[in-house]
């Protein structure tokens, strides 16, 4: 395993997965950034045959069951009462390691047999991706840009999102 390394031009190379775990905190903006908008923000089950729901309430087989997994992260009871907080810090333990939830909780990649397979290779492409730019650009939203999420079936910007660009020096 070795150091995260600068390269001649200033910009870190990363050689292993084992150098992007250390970016704890990217990884907690990442974590943070898809719980408060995860893409695929509603999911339907439908059970097979007659069921009852942790709740209580009993299920008819073929009942479609909408989940919102938008409304789970502001959810009090689930998250707390910073819920809708962005706070890279939930994802961080008191040792300063990846802080780990359960996929019950955290949502954005599904839960269950039929969860996302690629999580683990969309955050090495991500955390690659986001570190390089990162270290050479600094981005900056533009303040009076209007942010809001856009109804469709896959979580997306209404208004795109506006940015300024600089070389970091
Ligand atoms: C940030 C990136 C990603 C997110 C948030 C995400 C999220 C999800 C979610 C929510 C599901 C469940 C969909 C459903 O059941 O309706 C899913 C399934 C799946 N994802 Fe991803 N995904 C991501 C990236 C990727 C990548 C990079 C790959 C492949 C390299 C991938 C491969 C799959 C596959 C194959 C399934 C179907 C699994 C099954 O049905 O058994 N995903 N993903």
């Amino acid at each position: 395993m070795t150091n995260l390394q600068v390269d001649e031009t200033g910009k870190w190379k990363f050689s292993n997965r084992d150098e992007l775990k250390k970016l704890v905190y990217l990884h907690g903006g990442l974590y943070e950034a898809l719980r408060l908008f995860p893409p695929v923000a509603l999911q339907h089950k439908a059970p097979i045959k007659p069921d009852i729901l942790p709740s209580g309430h009993k299920i008819k087989p073929n009942t479609k069951i909408v989940l919102s997994f938008y409304s789970m992260v502001r959810t009090k009871s689930i998250w707390g009462e910073d819920c809708l907080e962005f706070k890279p810090e939930r994802w961080i333990s008191e040792q300063g390691q990846i802080k780990h939830e359960p996929s019950f909780k955290f949502t954005a990649f599904n839960a269950g047999p039929r969860s996302c397979l690629g999580k683990e290779m969309s955050f090495v492409q991500i955390k690659t991706v986001v570190a390089s730019i990162i270290s050479s650009f600094r981005i900056q939203v533009v303040k009076s840009h209007a942010i809001a999420p856009c109804n469709s079936v896959v979580l997306h910007m209404k208004h795109s999102l506006k940015v300024t660009i600089s070389r970091n020096i």
